[in-house]
C-alpha cells in the first residue's frame, strides 16, 4: 500500500503564491513548482501540492479533495466554508477597506446609506454595514475594483488595500476598514489519523521558520565590569551564553533577541557598554 500522503492546496499564481512556496521550502520541504504542472509530490516528505486559482481552495479543502490549503482569510469570509484554520501565516497582509472618491465629503459609516458599492467581497461588505444599521446595494465584480466610481458603475468600492497606492492611482480615498487579513493555513475537519499525524509534522516545522524569522541572534563583547548590566539585558532562550575572550577581563556573549524589541534592546546593549554587536538571521528555532 502506498505510504499516505497529505494534499495542499496553494495558489498557482499571485499575491499568495510566491510566500506560500518559500514557506515550504523554509521547512525543508522539496518540490518542483513553476512552469505548467498543476500537480507536484515532495521528494522528501509526504504531501502532494495542487496549484489552483485562490477562490477555489476553501470549497477543495471543504470537500476534502485538498487536505490543507492556503488562502487569504478574506477570501475564506467570504465564503465560509466549514474549515479549520490551523495557523495565522503573517504573510499577504491586506485589508478590506471602504473607498469614496477623494473629492467627497465623509460624514462616517451613514455616508453609505442607501448608495452602490462595487465589491468581489458582496458578504463582507453587506455584514459590515448590515451590522451598522446601514443598507447599501452591493455589485459584484471580480477585478479592477478601484475603477468603479469613475466609469459610473458605484458610489464607492470595498475593496483590498496594502500600501494604499491603487486607490490613490484612481482617485479614491480609503475611508473605514471592513476586514484585516492575512495568509492562513486551512484543514479539512475530518482528517484520518495517518493526515492528523503529517499535519502535526508540518505544523512543527513551520513554528519552528516563524519563530526564528521572528528573532536574530545576537554576539557581542562586553568587559567584566558590564557584565551584570548586559546580562539582564538579554533575554537569549534560556539565558545568554558567557564565554572569556584570550583579552584578560572580556566576555564574549551569545543571545537571541526578539525581532519586536531589537531596535531599543540594541540601544540599551550599548549604553551599558556591549562593543563589537554582531546580529545574524536564524533560520530555525526549536525549543
Ligand atoms: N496588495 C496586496 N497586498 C497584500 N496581499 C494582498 C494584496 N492583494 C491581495 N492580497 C491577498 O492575496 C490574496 C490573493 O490575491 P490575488 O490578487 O493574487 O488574487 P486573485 O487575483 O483572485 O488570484 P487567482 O488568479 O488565484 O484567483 C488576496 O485574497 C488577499 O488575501
Ligand atoms: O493598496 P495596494 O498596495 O495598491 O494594493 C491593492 C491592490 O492589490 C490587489 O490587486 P492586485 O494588484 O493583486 O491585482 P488583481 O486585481 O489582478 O488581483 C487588490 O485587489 C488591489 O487592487
Ligand atoms: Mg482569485
Amino acid at each position: 500500500m502506498e505510504p499516505t500522503k497529505i494534499r495542499i492546496a496553494v495558489q498557482k499564481s499571485g499575491r499568495l503564491s510566491e510566500e506560500s512556496l518559500k514557506l515550504f521550502k523554509e521547512c525543508g520541504i522539496k518540490f518542483e513548482s513553476g512552469g505548467s504542472k498543476l500537480k507536484t509530490v515532495s521528494s522528501n516528505f509526504p504531501i502532494e501540492f495542487l496549484f489552483l486559482r485562490d477562490d477555489d481552495i476553501p470549497g477543495y479543502v471543504e470537500d476534502g479533495v485538498a487536505d490543507l490549503g492556503v488562502i487569504g482569510e478574506n477570501v475564506l469570509m467570504e465564503h465560509k466554508r466549514q474549515v479549520d484554520i490551523v495557523k495565522e501565516l503573517g504573510f499577504s497582509k491586506c485589508r478590506l477597506s471602504l473607498a469614496i472618491p477623494r473629492n467627497e465629503v465623509y460624514t462616517g459609516l451613514e455616508y453609505f446609506q442607501g448608495k452602490n458599492i462595487a465589491t468581489s467581497y458582496p458578504n463582507l461588505t453587506n455584514a459590515f454595514l448590515d451590522k451598522q444599521g446601514i443598507q447599501v446595494t452591493t455589485h459584484e465584480i471580480s477585478g479592477s475594483v478601484e475603477i468603479a466610481p469613475s466609469i459610473g458603475l458605484a458610489e464607492a468600492i470595498c475593496d483590498i488595500v496594502s500600501t494604499g497606492g491603487t486607490l490613490l492611482s484612481n482617485g479614491l480615498k480609503e475611508v473605514a476598514t471592513v476586514f484585516n487579513s492575512q495568509a492562513v493555513l486551512i484543514s479539512n475537519n475530518t482528517l484520518d489519523l495517518a493526515k492528523q499525524d503529517i499535519l502535526a509534522k508540518l505544523l512543527f516545522r513551520i513554528d519552528s521558520v516563524q519563530r526564528g524569522q521572528n528573532a536574530k541572534y545576537v554576539v557581542l563583547n562586553a568587559h567584566e565590569d558590564n557584565l551584570d548590566k548586559i546580562t539582564a539585558l538579554l533575554p537569549g532562550m534560556k539565558s545568554p551564553s558567557v564565554m572569556p575572550l584570550t583579552e584578560k577581563g572580556w566576555y564574549s556573549l551569545h543571545s537571541v533577541i526578539s525581532e519586536n524589541d531589537f531596535w531599543e534592546i540594541i540601544e540599551s546593549l550599548r549604553t551599558a557598554g556591549a562593543e563589537g554587536i554582531l546580529v545574524l538571521p536564524i533560520e530555525k528555532m526549536i525549543l
